[in-house]
């Protein structure tokens, strides 16, 4: 199957750092791709830089296809018109992208509205589909309701219910489920499941979560110190990883979980 994104030799250079060496990797259709790594390792450089939403003083290079359209080249115009519809993202930090002076049935809508031709009963209609599946009005949250109102977990699902409210193409998802508890993060990964296997929408999902890659994910990006050390099927990666790096990524993990790892952990990224 053709790629949905075909990332070739992306670089990510800051004035004076280069903070992501080359990368490569394809997502196709349909599919989640897992990128992992400690804290700084780069992922979420990698995923706004797919966004197009660097930082200043940030310069990315290499080539980045969505669908046949060079992500890296597109002017902030095209970029805007891409960004909600093809593109979307949720971000780590629910508070920050949400607008705190607008209702969230009103921030939805708002996607709605500058990405479709929807009339206003449609738009409201889809809003309403949104927040059930995001099981918002299940917990009692209001479309009248302000993000102030809300918890960072319920926060963090408006952001999901916006992202998805344009069927996109791709979706950049940075540790979205950071603040669910674990039955609303099942339900969230469901979801995404769905709009994966109907829709044929792909994930570029950031996290820390070894088990959850290990169970959503069919492909797997290992980042340390902005470069890739391993890649592969998620499966491969994590039942025979190659790299050092990984293998005490996989043992920290194992510890996290109450497993005692088999052997001392290397420490990365520190002064000998
Ligand atoms: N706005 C910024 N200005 C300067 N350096 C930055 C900025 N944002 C990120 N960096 C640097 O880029 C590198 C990669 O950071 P990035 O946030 O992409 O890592 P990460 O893997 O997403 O980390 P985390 O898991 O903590 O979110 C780090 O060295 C970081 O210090």
């Amino acid at each position: 199957m053709k790629a949905l994104l075909d990332v070739r030799a992306l670089k990510v250079r800051s004035h004076e750092h280069q903070i992501l060496h080359p990368l490569s990797f394809t997502i196709r259709p349909g599919e989640i791709l897992g990128v992992t790594g400690e804290s700084g390792s780069g992922k979420s450089t990698l995923a706004l830089a797919l966004m197009g939403l660097l930082p200043t003083g940030f310069r990315a290079c290499g080539n980045a296809a969505l669908q046949g359209t060079e992500l890296l080249s597109l002017s902030e115009h095209d970029l805007c018109r891409l960004r909600g519809k093809t593109l979307a993202m949720v971000f780590q930090e629910p508070m920050t992208a949400l607008n705190p002076t607008r209702a969230i049935g009103q921030q939805i809508a708002d996607t709605f509205r500058l990405h479709t031709v929807l009339s206003r009963s449609q738009i409201r209609a889809e809003t309403r589909t949104l927040l059930q599946q995001t099981d918002l009005l299940e917990a009692g949250v209001s479309e009248r309701a302000y993000p102030h109102q809300l918890s960072g977990g319920q926060r963090q699902r408006v952001l999901l219910a916006m992202a998805l409210a344009c069927r996109p193409s791709l979706l950049i998802a940075d540790e979205f489920t950071t603040a669910l508890d674990p039955q609303t993060r099942n339900a969230m990964m469901d979801l995404l499941r769905h709009h994966c296997d109907t829709h044929g929408m792909a994930v570029l999902m950031v996290s820390h979560d070894l088990g959850l890659i290990r169970r959503h994910a069919a492909h797997v990006l290992v980042l340390k110190d902005g470069a890739c050390v391993e890649q592969g099927s998620t499966s491969s990666v994590f039942d025979t990883p190659s790299h050092a790096y990984t293998q005490a990524l996989l043992a920290m993990s194992l510890h996290g979980a109450g497993r005692a790892p088999l052997t001392p952990l290397p420490v990365f990224g520190m002064p000998t």
